[in-house]
């Protein structure tokens, strides 16, 4: 299913974003805590780039920066732009910007069939009902996929189900795709086949990753620590920064091992 936060339907409101702004997302000392716990701290950054990769060790805020991006989070301290509106009043509109992939297809896919599941967001962005299923049909088509359509989700393999979850968020022609950890349970032959769709895409894309290789080819690499900007810059560079400091956490890791 497409992220939506409300059932009113985007053609009855006027909009307040623009989809070609450039950067589409501009961070001005962004926080965001829960309670007391600071979950990201003072984010300043401009994101315009159409590949940018995300990267840190687990708990160091990716997920929720991500989320700031389609409106799952909302800043609690700062300034968040998104497509040159104000995140705040930008909200609503953004599921029609931004698609988002979660890790895991089953907190995504809701819907019996193939064919509703991509159909659904057609129907939100104001298509009848028919229409939205032939053209679900089509794009599946499109995309390879003509014989999943009447396939029950629950039947499909995992790499299916999430190719299933990546296609109905493009097929709103969303301009930025989110993508957080979304090859996280596939095998490897999937994974490759998946990224070859995902890298062959218009849209822009940021993908969250553990693993290291899925930035190749990235035009940018953030890395968070502690909820805090640590590097950012070309993947290469960024890439043997993070695994430096890694291997520099193990040694430390083993020397308190050892005492
Ligand atoms: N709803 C919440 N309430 C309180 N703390 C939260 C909430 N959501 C996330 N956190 C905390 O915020 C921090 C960052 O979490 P986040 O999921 O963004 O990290 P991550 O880098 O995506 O981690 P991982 O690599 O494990 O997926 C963690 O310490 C987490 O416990």
């Amino acid at each position: 299913m497409a992220f939506w936060p409300k059932s009113r339907k985007l053609k009855d409101r006027p909009s307040v974003c623009n989809p070609d702004a450039s950067p589409y997302a501009v961070f001005d000392r962004v926080g965001l805590s829960v309670g007391k716990e600071h979950i990201l701290q003072d984010l300043t950054l401009q994101l315009a780039e159409d590949r940018i990769g995300i990267i840190g060790l687990n708990g160091s805020g990716k997920s929720s920066l991500v989320r700031l991006l389609n409106g799952l989070r909302t800043p609690t301290s700062g300034d968040l732009t998104l497509f040159g509106a104000p995140s705040a009043e930008a909200e609503l509109e953004l599921p029609r910007h931004v698609g988002f992939v979660f890790q895991n297809p089953d907190h995504q896919a809701i819907f019996p069939t193939v064919e509703e599941e991509i159909a659904f967001g057609l129907t939100q962005l104001g298509a009848g009902k028919e229409e939205s299923r032939s053209r679900a049909r089509a794009f599946l088509a499109l995309h390879g996929c003509e014989g999943l359509a009447g396939k029950p989700i629950t039947e499909l393999s995992g790499g299916q189900k999430q190719l299933v979850c990546i296609l109905a968020v493009l097929v709103m022609e969303p301009r930025l795709l989110v993508l957080d950890e979304p090859m996280a349970s596939l095998d490897a032959l999937t994974t490759v086949r998946i990224r070859q769709k995902i890298l062959s895409l218009p849209q822009k894309i940021v993908l969250v990753s553990h693993d290291l290789s899925q930035f190749d080819g990235f035009d940018r690499l953030l890395w968070l620590e502690d909820g805090r900007l640590r590097m950012d810059g070309a993947p290469d560079a960024v890439r043997a920064a993070f695994q430096e400091d890694v291997v520099s956490r193990q040694g430390m890791d083993v020397e308190v091992a050892e005492l």
